[in-house]
């Protein structure tokens, strides 16, 4: 397949909080055309816009800063189409460290292959590409172990499971040594010529790996200043009066012409901005005479299973998967599949399940030794509300900061997998909600267990069930918030963002505590807001409601909330049902994860 463009112009849109900003205009009506068959490099200094160039002919990026034609094999492309035919490689390569390579790739598979193809089949296709890629003997070691090299074969190996005849890969020698680059662009010319479109952009090559390059794009303030064959390069230079000196490397010496206004002007004038093509290669790539009619290539690639899951793939089955990218598998098999992922990742990170469990452990005993039997004090008021605060807001803190600093780096993966189309967004989000719940419920159990008995509350089944279902339900709650604060922020921002917006919500769940009767109705409408304060209440009802008999007090001689129901009054919450807020805490859950999702929908569409 040739993916071309024409006039592509790309601008963005600068904002300032202070004034108007002029849009930014990163590419100037470029127009060229990558290949079948051929690995094209593109090329540029710093900021040249080799990148947006990328992205913008990748799909990644589609907004309406974006003018011109995008084509395929000389025609308008459909983008959905395109997307189900190519995948984007980033520069960051974006795995699940705790998965080995071979469980990596097999649930690829599984997401990216027919539900119906044969596991001895998908295993057969695995074996063929770790093979073809130099990955076989690594297949046991566990993602986060691979060397540079082997993760950024990796990500490409994940990619050619379904074998899309583009690939488009940013930077994909970045971080690499000289070896290991010398074998990704050895292995990309490979794959180049087994009749697969093979674009990435580079930084300055050495001479040598100049040479692996079939094509060559070069950029520069947003215009193209070349394209055509790696090897015409210097000629073109000559033709137009600069001549790159003898045992000068190519790649080098029209970089430095950019640095000079002039030199820019007449390269780009002289390949009229990328739309010349005549500098083509004398050397014809082989297998390319089939695909430049517009075929996909099948016969002259390497492996004939390959070839195979390439008509199953982008023939489509009507039918599977519907409103989930992916066609070949249905919603309901990528959720089974994710959800095992996610699940396995969970298991396997050993040193965050203990963190996690000696965490829960040891706050509950804290918490539990701090208010040791006394709950049943009915001399300790002030005690009383301490404790309910401090159930919820250990739960609160904990869930949500948890989520604040873990999934930015989720959102990452998901945007490169969805964008790669292994699957659609609702199954990856109910998955995500359900393997995370049986570990959050336990953790949570363990804490409210301790504080329960310790604290000394009747053993009561109802109470003790409220209790629980309290304290777990304010947990998914603060999850949700701290799900969405994560997939907006980057850990950073998250990290500050997280306790703030925390705060407000705290000061409504403590306000007006002691002069509960009389708080004014607007405050009222506001303290709903707080699911913190649904969770406070709800926990006071399980302590001291649902007929709770009298407290002690003993050596007092007036001991005002002996009464549990005297407590309940005080606080206004004698009309308060612990369902109606529990009900409350179950709507809230749901809108934080309804609005995490519109975010990621929003996010991912860009
Ligand atoms: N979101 C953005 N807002 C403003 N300017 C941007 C934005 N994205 C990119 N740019 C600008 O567009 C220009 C091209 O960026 P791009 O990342 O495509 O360059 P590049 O050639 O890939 O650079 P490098 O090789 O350093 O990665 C740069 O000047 C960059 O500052």
């Amino acid at each position: 397949m040739d993916v071309e463009f024409e006039d592509l112009t790309y601008r963005i849109e600068q904002k300032s909080l202070y004034r108007k900003c002029p849009a930014k205009t990163i590419l100037k009506s470029v127009s060229g055309r990558f290949r079948a068959g051929e690995l094209s490099a593109i090329l540029g200094p710093s900021g040249a816009g080799k990148s947006s160039l990328l992205n913008v002919i990748s799909g990644y990026v589609s907004n309406e800063g974006i003018e011109g034609k995008l084509k395929v094999n000389g025609q308008s492309r459909d983008e959905k189409l395109f997307r189900k035919m190519s995948c984007y490689i980033m520069q960051e390569d974006l795995l699940q460290p705790l998965l080995t390579l071979q469980e990596v790739m097999l649930f690829a598979a599984e997401l990216k292959l027919p539900s119906d193809t044969p596991k001895k089949d998908k295993l057969k296709l695995i074996h063929e590409i770790q093979s073809m890629l130099g990955l076989s003997e690594c297949r046991h070691t566990r993602t986060e172990s691979l060397s540079g090299g082997q993760k950024k074969r990796l990500s490409i190996a994940v990619e050619l499971i379904n074998n899309p005849p583009v690939l488009f890969l940013d930077e994909p020698t970045s971080g690499l040594d000289n070896v290991s680059t010398t074998s990704c662009l050895k292995l990309l010319r490979n794959l180049a010529h087994q009749g697969r479109t093979i674009v990435c952009t580079i930084h300055q090559p050495s001479a040598t790996l100049f040479s692996f390059f079939d094509n060559v794009y070069v950029l520069a303030v947003g215009q193209c200043i070349y394209q055509g064959a790696t090897e015409q390069l210097v000629p073109f230079l000559s033709s137009v009066g600069l001549k790159c000196p003898t045992h000068y490397n190519p790649a080098d010496y029209v970089i430095e012409l950019t640095e000079d206004e002039e030199n820019i002007a007449i390269l780009s004038s002289a390949t009229n901005n990328g739309k010349h093509t005549r500098f083509k290669s004398i050397t014809q790539v082989p297998g390319t005479d089939q695909i430049s009619n517009g075929n996909i290539p099948t016969r002259n690639l390497d492996m004939e299973v390959m070839s195979h899951n390439l008509v199953l793939s982008y023939m489509g089955r009507k039918g599977e998967g519907k409103g989930c990218v992916n066609m070949s598998v249905s919603c309901w098999y990528q959720f089974l599949t994710l959800y095992q992922r996610m699940t396995l990742q969970l298991l396997r990170n050993k040193i965050g399940l203990k963190i996690q469990f000696y965490h829960h452990l040891m706050c509950g005993l804290a918490v539990g030794i701090v208010f040791m039997g006394k709950s049943n004090d009915g001399t300790q008021f002030f005690n009383h509300m301490k404790f309910c605060m401090g159930v919820i807001l250990f739960h609160t803190y904990t869930q949500c900061m948890v989520q604040v600093l873990l999934f930015p780096t989720e959102v990452k993966l998901l945007k490169k997998e969805y964008f790669n189309q292994w699957y659609g967004l609702r199954p990856y989000f109910l998955a995500l909600q359900l393997s995370k719940a049986p570990f959050l419920i336990f953790f949570s159990l363990i804490f409210l267990v301790l504080v329960y008995f310790m604290s000394g509350l009747p053993v009561e089944w109802e109470r003790f069930t409220l209790f629980c279902t309290v304290g777990i339900l304010v947990c998914f709650t603060a999850e949700g918030m701290g799900l969405f604060i994560g997939s907006i922020f980057n850990v950073t921002n998250g990290s500050a963002v997280g306790p703030l917006t925390i705060a407000p919500f705290l000061g409504l769940a403590i306000y007006g505590f002691d002069f509960a009767r009389v708080v004014p109705w607007y405050m009222r409408i506001l303290m709903r807001l707080s699911f913190l304060r649904c969770g406070v209440v709800s926990l006071i009802i399980a302590v001291f409601g649902l007929g709770r008999g009298s407290l002690s007090c003993e050596g007092e001689v007036y001991c005002h909330f002996k009464n549990p129901k005297t407590l309940i009054y005080y606080l206004d919450l004698e009309k308060a049902s612990p369902w109606t807020e529990v009900g409350y805490l179950v709507l809230m859950l749901i809108l934080y994860r309804l609005i995490t999702y519109v975010g990621l929908k929003r996010r991912l569409a860009v």
